[in-house]
C-alpha cells in the first residue's frame, strides 16, 4: 500500500471537495444519530453492511423518499440463506410518484431531453419537456390505461426506441401498479417473441420505425408475424410514430384494424391518448410489490425473466445517483442505451433526483463526434456509455479534446465490460483531465450498480472505484485473489424471483419451474450466498476505499491451464490497445478446450481481423510475445485462429461460456439463437471445435 496519496503512480484523479459530497455528509449524518466516529468512506461502508436495517431505514430519510415507511426494516438475523427475506413489510410507496416528485416542487425544471439520429430526408428536432409537461403527459397515458381496464399486475410491454414515449408509458404503468417490460428495436422477432411469450402483455406499444446508422428501420412489417406468433397476444397494440408516417406507412394486414375505435386491435397513440389535462394519480403499493421484468442475455434455454421489486429499485437508484454519484438538479444526464438493457432503467430512475435526463435514439457511432457535440451543446454534466464505445472512440476519434470543450462534463461512467486500464489512460490523455471516470458493474440481475463511480473517492488505473454501501459484497477466495464475486447478507434489490410468480394466473408448474430456476441461477452451496457470476479481484484498501474491484470476466468464464485462474479479460486487455487496431485485429474471443479428460484444459483465442486482413504468423507471433511480457507464459493461448465473427448477445456481451461448450462438443442446439445477436457464426465455432478436439487426440 503507498504511504502517499500523490506518490501512487496509479492515481489518475480526486476530487475536489471530499467532505462536501452527499456521501462525507451522510457519514456525518450518521455519526451524528449513532454517536459514531465513522472517519472514512471504509469506515461508513462497514457500517453500512453490519447495520444494514439502520442502513437502509437511514437511506430512505435522507433520501426524502415520498411514502410511508413503517417500523419494519428487515429481520437483519434471516439472512441468506432465507434467500430473499422481505424489506419494509408496512411501506407504501409508488416508485412513480418519486420520479415525478420535482413536478410539484420545480414545474418549470427540465425533466427529459430527447434527440434522434437523422437521415438523409429526416431530421428531428430536440425535444425538451418540463417537469410540468412530464407529468401531465403521464397522466394522459395513465387515464388511457385505466380507461382500457389496466390494473394491479398487468404486464404493459414496449417494443421500440429509446423515446419519450417509452419513459411516459414506464411512469403510467408504475403509476397504477402495473409491470412494465421492454425489447429494444434490434432485437430480432425471436428475442421479442420469447419475452412477450412469457409474460404476456394486456397492452403492447410498438414505435413505427428508428434510424440506426443514418437508415430507416421499420418495425411495423415484423408486427404480423409477431402477433400471429403470441400464444395470448395483447389486448391491444398502440403504434407510436416516432418517424414520420410516410417513411414507414402501416402495413396493409394493420391497416384495416387501425381505427379510432378503442376495439380495434391496432391503434395509433393520437387516437388512443386521452387528451384531457390532469395531474397523474398515484397508487400507493408495497415496497416488495413488482414494477417490471427484465430479461437476462443468458444464452441457454429461455432468456430468464427477471422480476424486480418497486422499493428496492426506487432506494437504490436514489443510493446510486444522489448518494454515491452527486447528481440532482442542475445536471444533466446523458446515458447511452435502449430499452433493451437495464441501463434504461438506471437513466430514467434519475428523474427522482431532480436532474434532467437526455434520451438519444441511434447510433453512437455514425459519426463519432455526434456525442461529443451534444455534451457541448446541451450541458450534459454526466455522460454514461460503454467500455465498448470508448475503445470505439479511442481507435477512431482519438483527438477528442482537440475538437471539443466538454467543460460541463463532471463524469465519465462506462459499463457493459470492464473498462481496461488503457482506456482510463485514454481518457485521462484524450478526452478531459479533470473528469472522474467510474467504471460501473451490476447488471440486469440486480438492475443496479454493486460496485462503481463514487465522487468522495479517488480514481485509480483500471479499477472500479468502491463496493457500494449496503452490499457485503467479496469473494469466494482469500482476499487480494481473483474469485467469484458473492454478496453474503440479502439486500433489498434481490430480484422478487423469474416470472411468473405466484398469484398473478400462472399454471402452478410454471412457477415453480421458475422459483427452482431463480434458486439455481444465483444461489450456491450450503450458505445460499448471492453468486453474481463475476470473476474479480477485490484490491487493498487505499486511503479508505474499502477496496476497489478490477473485473477479471464472467466467473464461468475462468480459464485455468495448468491450475492458473485467469479471466479472458487478462488477454483481452493486452490486445484492445490502437497498436492491434491498426494491426487489423477487430474483436478476440477466448475460451478454455478442455484436454486430458478434462483435467487439464488449453487456452484458445479466437479473432475476428477487419476486413481484407489476415491473422499471420507474424501477428500470431507478436500476441504470444506480448501476452507473455505482459502477463505470464502460462497465459500464452496454445490455439490462435482466426475466424469470421465474434459472437455476441443482444446487448453486445461477448459470450465466453456457449462458445467454451461448443468448442467442447456441446450441440449448436444448447445455445438459444434469439439470445444472440448473430447466432449464424455458431456453426463455424462448432467446426473448429471438432478440428480441435481431432488434434488432440478425442473421440469426436
Ligand atoms: C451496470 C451493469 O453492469 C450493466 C451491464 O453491464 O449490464
Amino acid at each position: 500500500m503507498s504511504t502517499s496519496i500523490e506518490a501512487d503512480p496509479d492515481l489518475l484523479w480526486t476530487p475536489r471537495k471530499p467532505s462536501q459530497t452527499q456521501t462525507s455528509l451522510f457519514r456525518e449524518h450518521i455519526n451524528q444519530t449513532y454517536s459514531l466516529s465513522l472517519k472514512t468512506y471504509e469506515d461508513l461502508y462497514n457500517w453500512s453492511i453490519e447495520n444494514r436495517a439502520d442502513f437502509w431505514s437511514e437511506l430512505w430519510d435522507w433520501e426524502k423518499v415520498i411514502g410511508e415507511k413503517g417500523d419494519y426494516i428487515v429481520d437483519q438475523d434471516k439472512n441468506l440463506p432465507e434467500l430473499n427475506p422481505l424489506w419494509f413489510k408496512e411501506s407504501k410507496l409508488n416508485w412513480a410518484e418519486n420520479q415525478l416528485r420535482y413536478s410539484r416542487s420545480n414545474p418549470n425544471d427540465i425533466a427529459i431531453i430527447q434527440t434522434s439520429e437523422s437521415t438523409s430526408d429526416y431530421t428531428p428536432s430536440i425535444k425538451k419537456i418540463s417537469q410540468k409537461e412530464l407529468n401531465e403527459l403521464v397522466g394522459k397515458v395513465q387515464r388511457s390505461l385505466l380507461r382500457d381496464g389496466v390494473k394491479k399486475g398487468d404486464r404493459i410491454g414496449f417494443w421500440g426506441g429509446n423515446v419519450l414515449e417509452s419513459v411516459l408509458v414506464l411512469l403510467a404503468t408504475s403509476s397504477i401498479g402495473g409491470i412494465f417490460s421492454s425489447a429494444a428495436p434490434d432485437f430480432g422477432l425471436d428475442g421479442v417473441k420469447e419475452r412477450l411469450n412469457q409474460i404476456q402483455p394486456k397492452i403492447l406499444f410498438v414505435t413505427n420505425a428508428v434510424v440506426y446508422n443514418g437508415v430507416v428501420r421499420p418495425l411495423l412489417p415484423l408486427l404480423p408475424e409477431l402477433l400471429k406468433s403470441l400464444k395470448n397476444p395483447p389486448d391491444k397494440i398502440i403504434i407510436i410514430n416516432h418517424l414520420p408516417e410516410n417513411l414507414c406507412p402501416i402495413p396493409d394486414q394493420l391497416q384495416n384494424n387501425n381505427s379510432n375505435s378503442h376495439h380495434g386491435i391496432t391503434i395509433n397513440w393520437d387516437n388512443w391518448l386521452d387528451t384531457s389535462i390532469s395531474e397523474t394519480k398515484f397508487t400507493r403499493l408495497g415496497f416488495n410489490d413488482p414494477i417490471w421484468i427484465l430479461f437476462s442475455s443468458g444464452t441457454t434455454g429461455k432468456p430468464k425473466a427477471i422480476v424486480h421489486r418497486q422499493g428496492g429499485m426506487l432506494l437504490d437508484s436514489l443510493r446510486e445517483h444522489h448518494l454515491a454519484g452527486d447528481i440532482g438538479r442542475g445536471d444533466i444526464f446523458f446515458y447511452y442505451t435502449t430499452p433493451g438493457w437495464m441501463m434504461f432503467q438506471y437513466l430514467i430512475s434519475a428523474l427522482a433526483t431532480g436532474a434532467t435526463i437526455v434520451l438519444y435514439e441511434g447510433s453512437p457511432l455514425k459519426n463519432p463526434s455526434y456525442l461529443f457535440n451534444l455534451i457541448d451543446d446541451l450541458g450534459i454534466t454526466i455522460f454514461g456509455t460503454s467500455a465498448k464505445w470508448i475503445e470505439v472512440i479511442s481507435k477512431t476519434y482519438p483527438k477528442v479534446k482537440d475538437n471539443h470543450r466538454l467543460s460541463t462534463l463532471k463524469q465519465i461512467l462506462s459499463t457493459g465490460s470492464p473498462l481496461p486500464a488503457a482506456l482510463f489512460d485514454f481518457i485521462y490523455e484524450n478526452v478531459k483531465k479533470d473528469v472522474l471516470v467510474g467504471s460501473i458493474t451490476g447488471g440486469t440481475d440486480v438492475c443496479s450498480v454493486f460496485a462503481g463511480r463514487n465522487t468522495c473517492l479517488p480514481v485509480y488505473r483500471g479499477e472500479i472505484q468502491s463496493r457500494m454501501l449496503g452490499f457485503a459484497l467479496d469473494t469466494d477466495g482469500p482476499r487480494n485473489h481473483p474469485g467469484e464475486l458473492i454478496c453474503k447478507q440479502a439486500f433489498p434489490i434481490i430480484p422478487l424471483g423469474f416470472w411468473p410468480l405466484e398469484g398473478y394466473g400462472f399454471p402452478v408448474e410454471e412457477v415453480e419451474l421458475a422459483k427452482k430456476r431463480f434458486k439455481e441461477s444465483y444461489f450456491k452451496g450450503e450458505e445460499g450466498l448471492w453468486y453474481h457470476g463475476d470473476y474479480v479481484r477485490i484490491t487493498p484498501s487505499r486511503f479508505g476505499n474499502s477496496g476497489g474491484i478490477l473485473m477479471l470476466g464472467r466467473s464461468d468464464g475462468v480459464l485455468n491451464p495448468g491450475g492458473i485462474r485467469f479471466g479472458p479479460t487478462d488477454i483481452y486487455s493486452v490486445l484492445e490497445g490502437t497498436e492491434y487496431a491498426q494491426l487489423g485485429v477487430e474483436e478476440t474471443l477466448v475460451v478454455g478446450l478442455m484436454v486430458d479428460d478434462g483435467a487439464d484444459e488449453k487456452v484458445v483465442l479466437f479473432v475476428k481481423m477487419k476486413q481484407d486482413r489476415s491473422l499471420d504468423e507474424s501477428l500470431i507471433k507478436k500476441i504470444r510475445t506480448d501476452i507473455r511480457l505482459a502477463r505470464s507464459a502460462r497465459h500464452v493461448p496454445a490455439k490462435i485462429i482466426q475466424v469470421s465473427d465474434i459472437p455476441v448477445t443482444l446487448t453486445n456481451k461477448r459470450v465466453e461460456v456457449p462458445i467454451r461448450k461448443l468448442i467442447n462438443g456441446a450441440p449448436i442446439s444448447s445455445i438459444n439463437p434469439a439470445t444472440l445477436r448473430n447466432p449464424d457464426c455458431l456453426e463455424e465455432y462448432a467446426k473448429l471445435g471438432r478440428k480441435m478436439r481431432q488434434e488432440e487426440g478425442m473421440a469426436v
